[in-house]
């Protein structure tokens, strides 16, 4: 049932939760091995004023991709979802062709570049690029890198059991969402460089919300545009807490437009996910799981709204998560050395408050 998340369902599992040291002695990136942080708190966010940079862009697009710059590609990687990017480097561009950047990646949803030498240019630099396009967001539960809370880590190897032991509840890993869209003032674009792909498995997928929306029936389309839909942070913390980790925030609710609209772009996009909306405001029960569920099933189901993106050593990929939902695939076998090891690291900015058609607004 729609109000039944993966979170919700998930039984407890008593692991150690470190990594194992001594398996990763010639690691290139240990110093970006997870660990989890058991003294520090935080206190709830505050309210921002976010100016998104795709508003200042260039619609066209033409310091990104200058004319004089002949060695680099772009292609789509589907039509309506995903641009794949060869021969730029992040780490060399400078402010309008970033904001040129933050508008492509709210049309596209998801923007992939190839050879990076992102993960080597150290910490700070890596985060003063991130912060370029918002306050950074410190997951509330999380593994993170040492010293620095901003790096989300996303690691599985032999070492992870509990993500392991997830693995073998569920009949697929598939689980999309939008990350911590239970936040007030929820994420806009992220950033995830792997630094360890395995030989193959373990891709992305994202979903566009523009066109999962645009895809419905006008009636259905009026009726969602008036509601909103509670999302919520409470299972995720209790169950971090129920298997022994550190909650560094306290968990809210926020009440989000199921129907948003980009502030950049001015498209419409659906604001719900498997991943934490639990229910539709103002409807019955029934109703709520109903319409949830079709929603969910929408977007699962829509591989022709989708992009599957293979990681290669040196991508890294930015995302809008307001108007994409993503999935990981874990489909590769952590304990077979050739395989590999699979290890990221995501920075999240936050954006604005979502706002909705006919100046519906959030609430918590
Ligand atoms: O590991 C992945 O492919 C994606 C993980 C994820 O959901 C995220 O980084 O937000
Ligand atoms: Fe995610």
């Amino acid at each position: 049932m729609a109000s039944s998340t993966t979170e919700i369902q998930s039984s407890p599992i008593n692991v150690n939760l470190a990594y194992d040291k001594t398996l990763h002695q010639e690691y290139k990136y240990i110093k970006y091995l997870p660990v989890y942080d058991e003294s520090t708190t935080f206190p709830p966010l505050q309210p921002f004023e976010f100016n998104d940079k795709g508003l200042v862009a260039d619609k066209e697009k033409q310091n990104l991709f200058a004319a004089d710059a002949p060695d680099v590609s772009v292609s789509k990687i589907a039509p309506v979802i995903g641009t794949e990017i060869r021969g730029l480097q992040l780490s060399q561009l400078n402010n309008q062709q970033k904001n040129e950047l933050a508008l492509l990646i709210a049309e596209r949803g998801v923007v992939v570049f190839r050879g990076q030498d992102f993960k080597d240019i150290g910490i700070d630099r890596q985060l003063e690029f991130a912060r370029y396009f918002g306050p950074l967001h410190i997951h509330p539960v999380g593994a993170h890198i040492q010293d620095h809370l901003e790096f989300h880590n996303i690691y599985l190897g032999p070492d992870n059991e509990y993500r392991n032991q997830r693995k073998l509840e569920r009949l697929n890993t598939i689980g999309f969402h939008s990350d911590v869209s239970y936040e007030h003032q929820p994420p806009g674009i992220t950033l995830l460089a792997l630094l360890s792909v395995p030989e193959t498995g373990g891709d992305t997928t994202w979903a566009s919300q523009t066109a999962a929306y645009s895809r419905l029936s006008t009636p259905i389309k009026t009726l969602l545009e008036g509601l909103k839909a509670e999302h919520s942070g409470f299972p995720q913390a209790e169950n971090a807490r129920r298997d022994g980790k550190h909650v560094r925030r306290e968990p809210v609710k926020s009440e989000h437009p199921i129907v948003r609209i980009h502030p950049a772009t001015g498209q419409k996009a659906l604001y719900i996910n498997p991943g934490f909306t639990k229910r539709i405001i103002g409807l019955k029960v029934e109703e709520s799981d109903a319409l949830l569920d079709l929603l969910f099933k929408h977007i699962a189901a829509g591989q022709d709204f989708q992009a599957r993106v293979k990681w290669e050593e040196g991508t890294v990929a930015l995302w809008d998560n307001r108007v994409t939902a993503h999935t990981a695939i874990n489909d590769y076998n952590v304990h077979n050395p050739q395989e590999g090891l699979r290890h990221g690291i995501r920075l999240t900015t936050l954006a604005d408050k979502p706002r909705g058609v006919y100046g519906l607004e959030s609430s918590w």
